[in-house]
């Protein structure tokens, strides 16, 4: 599967997404290493902080199905520039894609700009920092 292909995938969950509060609906889908694809959307809560975006949506369906090596992932919203992820999911992002993993943002005409996990969070708190801690 291409990312054209990945995009449109992302783009079909902007209709499944629960957004009574903010009306701002994001799609998403990740590619495994062997080509299967969860998907996901966002799902929003009427205690605002419980909610969960699309892109952590997608991760942890496939996490909880065993999954663990990841190819790409697309985000979808209807922005008038590829969406940023928040910063919360970029922390997901970091603990599970490798470094260069690309990740396709895009914009609501399907314009799209390839970012890497390194680019959206470098300098990021991750297991290594844990366990040198734990040395001390
Ligand atoms: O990359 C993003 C940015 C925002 N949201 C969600 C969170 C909330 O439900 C709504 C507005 O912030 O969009 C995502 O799912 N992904
Ligand atoms: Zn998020």
């Amino acid at each position: 599967m291409n990312h054209e292909q990945l995009i449109k995938e992302a783009t079909e969950m902007l209709d499944r997404a629960y957004v009574p509060y903010s009306n701002f609906p994001v799609g998403a889908a990740l590619i495994t290493e062997d080509g299967k694809v969860y998907r996901g959307c966002n799902i929003e809560n009427a205690a605002y902080p419980v909610s969960c975006c699309a892109e952590r949506t997608a991760i942890f369906k496939a996490i909880s199905e065993g999954e663990r090596d990841f190819q790409a992932m697309a985000v979808i919203a209807h922005t008038s520039r590829p969406v940023p992820p928040c910063g919360s999911c970029r922390q997901v992002m970091s603990e599970f894609f490798n470094k260069e993993m690309p990740i396709y943002i895009c914009s609501k005409n399907q314009e799209y700009k390839e970012v890497r996990v390194e680019e959206l969070l470098p300098f990021s708190f991750n297991q290594e920092d844990l366990s040198k801690g734990q040395e001390k």
